[in-house]
């Protein structure tokens, strides 16, 4: 097995604040790797142990040796606070850091790659919009061609368009080989980009695992929740006995329901005149791991709502959970 990121034991305190307690990972050469976790849960300061941008207790290697002796024209690295000089357009700031290695990418391809063409490249950085210079700085990580990229944030005030067109650039590196660490708030982003997924919380690793696995584990049963003055005592035994039900303030629930057995369910309901108001799908996702571990809380996620015209019909369906961005 190829390890290309190995953390074993990482320890970094500020004063008597832990903000890593003893991380271990390790990232194989080609993985793109999705580190998420809560505000101050410590993911800026595992890729600053990573890049060797701070100095930790605990081992750390990057290609087989110290971050610090690592190959500089090997690594990527957009930091998630990063201020070029603000009177530098786009290309230049591209071309100067293309000038930093002996072998680079073509600046042009690159300001391409990450949708700064035409004018927006030719202008000073402190003039392009908050997504434009984000735009900017990717590429700049970008030019020396890295066979590791750590992105912190990277699509942090990019537009949706912006941020598909970079992720489809990041599929299309980790297809060449790239091997990606990638921190991100968006749990549509990990999700869609990672082959693996570390939860950080409170400066220790509490889940690794494919998305797949981590939703298996941690991220509860879909569920259909029906609004509705109706208990499951309104419901024929048979009803009772084919579907694990309960309610809460206004809301039946169908726990553990698959997609296909929704229409049924509905049909159900209607057999036994049952009124109600809307329907809503949940299907666990990185959201519901990232909740279920973290112990935080997201706001009610209106596009969950199935119209009653879906339900009249009997097809309730998933709309757009968490792949909207
Ligand atoms: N230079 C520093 N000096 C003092 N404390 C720091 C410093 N950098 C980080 N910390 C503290 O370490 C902890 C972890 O911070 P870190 O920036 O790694 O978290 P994060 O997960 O990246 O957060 P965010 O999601 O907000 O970017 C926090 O409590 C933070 O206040």
């Amino acid at each position: 097995m190829n390890e290309v990121l190995v953390a074993d034991g990482v320890r970094k305190s500020y004063g008597d604040n832990e903000a890593l307690s003893g991380v271990s990972l390790s990232v194989r050469a080609g993985e793109v790797f999705g580190l998420i976790g809560p505000n101050g849960a410590g993911k800026t300061t595992l890729v600053r142990a990573l890049t060797g941008t701070t100095a930790v207790q605990g081992s750390v290697s990057v290609l087989g040796t110290s971050p610090t002796d690592v190959e500089r024209d090997r690594i990527g690295l957009l930091p998630q606070s990063f201020s070029p000089a603000s009177r530098l357009t786009a290309r230049e700031l591209v071309e100067y850091y293309a000038g930093l290695y002996d072998e680079a990418r073509d600046p042009e391809s690159v300001l391409a790659d990450v949708g700064l063409t035409g004018d927006d490249a030719d202008t000073w950085y402190e003039k392009l919009s908050g997504g434009q210079q984000r735009r900017a700085c990717v590429a700049a990580a970008l030019v020396n061609d890295p066979d590791v990229l750590f992105l912190d944030e990277p699509t942090t005030g990019i537009d949706p368009a912006g941020r598909r067109s970079l992720w489809n650039l990041l599929d299309g590196l980790a297809a060449g080989g790239t091997t990606v660490f990638l921190t991100s708030h968006s749990m549509a982003e990990v999700e869609r980009l990672s082959d693996r997924v570390g939860l950080l919380n409170a400066g220790e690793l509490v889940a690794v695992g494919t998305p797949a696995e981590l939703v298996a584990e941690h991220g509860g049963a879909s569920r259909l929740e029906v609004e509705t003055d109706a208990t499951p005592g309104d419901l024929p035994d048979l009803v009772r006995r084919t579907y694990r039900l309960s309610s809460r303030g206004g809301t039946l629930v169908f726990e553990g329901l698959a997609p296909r057995d929704i229409g049924d369910a509905v049909t159900e309901l209607e057999s036994a005149d049952v009124d109600y108001e809307a329907l809503t799908w949940t299907q666990p996702d990185l959201e519901d791991v990232y909740l279920s571990l973290t112990g935080e809380s997201f706001e009610a996620r209106p596009s969950d709502v199935v119209s009653a015209d879906a339900e009249s019909s009997g097809r309730g369906r998933r709309r757009g959970r968490g792949g909207g961005e």
